[in-house]
């Protein structure tokens, strides 16, 4: 399908060889008309790098219109706004945000992504409107689209922003991986390990080695992925709002959110809750790469999935009391239930797959 914008006009200037091909260039006139010049009420939300509107545009047969997110950009310099739409422009994902085209024109910079009409996974957390087994799928996809940064695309990228802010859901509430505005390529000629000037990313998802002397490394996003796996137990961003470590201080196990709480199986658990401390772990090293997160939650979900059949009505208890300090590096765990754990990845894939 071809899509075309209302208006169709260009805007005059550079000549961008990358992606021009790739994406639509919006003239400002486009996105004035599109957004009923950034009318208050398309308003969808404003963050760190800019506003963000509801536009419409017109399909190339003119006989229907359809949703986009129209971001309008703070940052005035164009470089910072063609590193993400050049490093989209390669990645194709069903949970990867896709960009529809991008307006720069003088001091405007726009990009136009796909509307994702199901807003964040932090709003749907603060609801409480998820059941477990969504938050798990949710969580297995991102864990495959991370994993198709680091390990499937053309070279190792780094998003440097995960939090569930920038996770969104579409109208089938598949999640899609958005906020790529600090994502970073590795390249063979990249010195190892990677050190940035400036931390940045969100306070509480940010992995210790960032925040010490700016270094990165594919191990940093799973860091910030296991941060999410917490909060998607818990329903809420508790880090976020203490910018303080002492929340981890009590077993993981007391703050489970009560919306889930008698719903999760306890094998299921496990798998969960180890996967999880060891993407918290300090070093960076100790860290599992996200193909092995993706398919221990693959083998959560399947866990999930039987013990609902023989118990259908829930009402799980678990026993186990995890205290987590990634900063301390001390992973305690108190009392489990008893369950064995496929240790290797290679026999995880055979369980998966049998
Ligand atoms: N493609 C999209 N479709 C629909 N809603 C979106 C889309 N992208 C973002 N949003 C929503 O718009 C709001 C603002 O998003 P935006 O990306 O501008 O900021 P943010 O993610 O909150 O912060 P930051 O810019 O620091 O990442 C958020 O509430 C988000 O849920």
């Amino acid at each position: 399908m071809f899509l075309d914008c209302f208006g169709n006009t260009n805007s005059s200037g550079r000549h961008f060889p990358v992606f021009e091909n790739a994406y639509h260039r919006f003239s400002l006139a486009d996105m004035r008309k599109s957004t009923n010049n950034f009318h208050k009420k398309r308003l969808i939300g404003r963050g760190g790098y800019g506003e963000l509107y509801k536009g419409y545009l017109q399909h190339i047969d003119g006989a229907s219109d359809y949703a986009v997110a129209v971001k309008r950009f703070k940052v005035k310099r164009w470089e910072v706004l063609k590193t993400e739409i050049e490093l989209l422009c390669q990645l194709r994902h069903r949970n990867i945000i896709s960009v529809v085209g991008f307006c720069n024109h003088r001091k405007e910079k726009i990009i136009v992504y796909q509307y994702l009409s199901n807003g964040s996974l932090y709003q749907k957390l603060v609801a409480g409107k998820l059941s477990w087994i969504k938050r798990l799928e949710i969580c297995t996809s991102v864990a495959r689209a991370l994993n198709y940064l680091h390990a499937e695309s053309q070279c190792t990228i780094i998003h440097r922003y995960i939090n569930p802010r920038n996770i969104l859901l579409d109208d089938n509430m598949q999640p899609i991986l958005a906020g790529f505005e600090l994502a970073v390529q590795v390249f063979p000629s990249t010195p190892k390990p990677m050190q940035l000037k400036n931390v940045e990313g969100t306070i509480g998802y940010i992995a210790p080695e960032h925040l010490k002397d700016g270094t990165i490394s594919d191990k940093s996003d799973v860091y910030s992925f296991g941060v999410i796996l917490l909060e998607v137990v818990w329903g809420r961003t508790i880090f976020y709002m203490t910018g303080s470590e002492n929340y981890l201080e009590k077993p993981v196990e007391e703050d489970i959110d009560p919306n889930i709480k008698g719903n999760i199986a306890p094998g299921c658990w496990q798998v969960v809750i180890d996967i999880a401390q060891r993407c918290l772990k300090h070093e960076p090293e100790e860290r599992p790469t996200m193909h092995e997160v993706d398919l221990r939650l693959q083998h959560a979900l399947l866990l999930q999935a039987q013990a609902d059949i023989s118990n259908p009505f829930g009402d799980y208890i678990i026993m186990s009391n995890t205290i987590i300090n990634p900063h301390e590096n001390i992973i305690k765990k108190v009392e489990t239930d008893s369950y064995c754990m496929p240790e290797d990845v290679s026999d995880l894939e055979d369980t998966l797959s049998g």
